[in-house]
């Protein structure tokens, strides 16, 4: 880790996330904004709109980035890191363009972005990369300069996140019954996407059988497993599985499902599972709705005792985590020599996505890569 508290050449920090309704009157609007153009069943977004409304319309991610805005803030503060901070969602207020617009009128020329999405795939890298590059060419028209943007790299193996979670897995263990615990399988789960975008995901040369999607999930699946191993002595079997799969049924999506993970791992024999959603920052509506009401319901049903481990969230460390990616790479902007943090085999993910990285079935321009049209 660079020790210098420097951000030089970067002026501000954004915060891009999702973005979820705050009450009734925004669900179908935000699904709206969701889906446009996506080619989603009207069923299954009648089902999702349901979702939200059974937690009163209201989702929690919104609450959760206000509750990360507020962390790093405080960390950079009391580590001496002179970074604003700022906040800009895809699909929901604060909408992106609006944020980037403030940040051009407040003077910021280089931003550093950071992605709620930990992971390598089009939803969770490039299409943020292309909503930055909607967003510059909206204020162009509007006859601004806006600033200069970099996306921070993948975070997945990043100790802050990763131990955090270690340390949710252990909690959920802990709170299994005594004569379950040590039989328990741990089920790590992300987002289902197309088995497609999940073969193309990363670089070129990442492409092929799952992809860095997959493979970037498993490393962290096995970095907790193992460390889980080596607090408890005791070795849980896993195995990485989805959740939360949308699109026409005929499309083939990552498998399998969550549930039907429940169903068979009772089969077999298993006392207990500790779902453990690997896939995602925080305990947004996929976490409240996917597993904490429909999978915890079916493995009620099924007689299997389940617990679902944390997210990151706004813990400290996951902070601290993010104030060593922008130390970090604002030093390799400034031609110095760094020690990534990466735990693990993979190493410290690219830090500039390469041409060809994610591709989107339909090519538009995407923003803080080697193929963005913008400087
Ligand atoms: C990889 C991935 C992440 C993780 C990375 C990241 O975090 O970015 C993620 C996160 C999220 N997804 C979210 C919500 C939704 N995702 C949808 C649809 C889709 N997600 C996809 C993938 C991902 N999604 C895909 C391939 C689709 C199909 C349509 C398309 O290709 O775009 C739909 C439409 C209805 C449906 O079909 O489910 C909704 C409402 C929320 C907000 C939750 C809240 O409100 O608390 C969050 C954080
Ligand atoms: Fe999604």
């Amino acid at each position: 880790m660079p020790e210098a508290r420097d951000a030089t050449p970067y002026d501000a920090l954004l915060l891009l996330s999702f973005g979820g309704p705050e009450g009734p009157d925004d669900v179908v609007p935000f699904l709206e904004n969701v889906t446009r153009g996506r080619g989603i069943p009207t069923e299954r977004l009648k089902e999702v709109g349901s979702h939200y409304f059974l937690f009163g319309g209201v989702s929690p991610i919104n609450a959760q980035n206000r509750a990360l805005l507020q962390a790093l803030r405080e960390d950079f503060a009391d580590h001496g890191l002179d970074l604003p901070v700022y906040w800009g969602n895809r699909n929901w207020a604060p909408y992106l363009t609006d944020t980037l617009r403030e940040m051009t009128a407040d003077g910021r020329r280089r931003v550093l972005v950071l992605t709620t999405s930990a992971y390598a795939s089009y939803s969770g890298c490039r299409q943020y990369r292309e909503n930055l590059a909607e967003s510059l060419a909206a204020l162009e028209a509007e006859g601004l300069v806006p600033p200069r943007i970099d996306k921070l790299r993948h975070y997945f193996n990043h100790e802050g996140f990763v131990e955090p979670m270690t340390e949710g897995v252990l909690a959920s263990l802990a709170d299994l019954p005594d004569e379950v615990r040590d039989g328990a399988h741990i089920a790590f789960t992300t987002h289902s996407i197309p088995t497609a975008a999940a073969d193309t995901s990363g670089p070129a040369e990442d492409h092929g059988d799952g992809g860095a999607y997959v493979r970037q999930h498993l490393e962290v699946a096995r970095l907790i497993a193992d460390a889980v191993t080596a607090r408890t002595g005791v070795e849980h079997p896993w195995q990485l599985v989805y959740q939360s799969r949308s699109g026409a049924p005929h499309i083939p999506w990552l498998e399998p499902d969550i549930c039907d993970h429940l169903e068979e791992r009772r089969a077999a024999g298993v006392p207990a599972v500790v779902m453990a959603p690997i896939g995602f920052v925080s305990d947004h509506m996929e976490v409240l709705y996917d597993l904490d009401t429909e999978a915890t319901a079916r493995a009620a049903e099924l007689g299997l005792p389940v617990r679902r481990s944390a997210t990151v969230g706004a813990d400290p460390r996951f902070a601290a985590a993010v104030r060593d990616l922008v130390v970090e790479r604002a030093a390799v902007e400034r031609g110095l020599t760094v020690t990534p943090c990466a735990l693990g085999a993979l190493g410290p993910s690219h830090n500039v996505c390469p041409a060809g990285c994610c591709p989107a079935r339909n090519p538009r321009p995407a923003a803080a890569g080697a193929d963005s049209p913008y400087a």
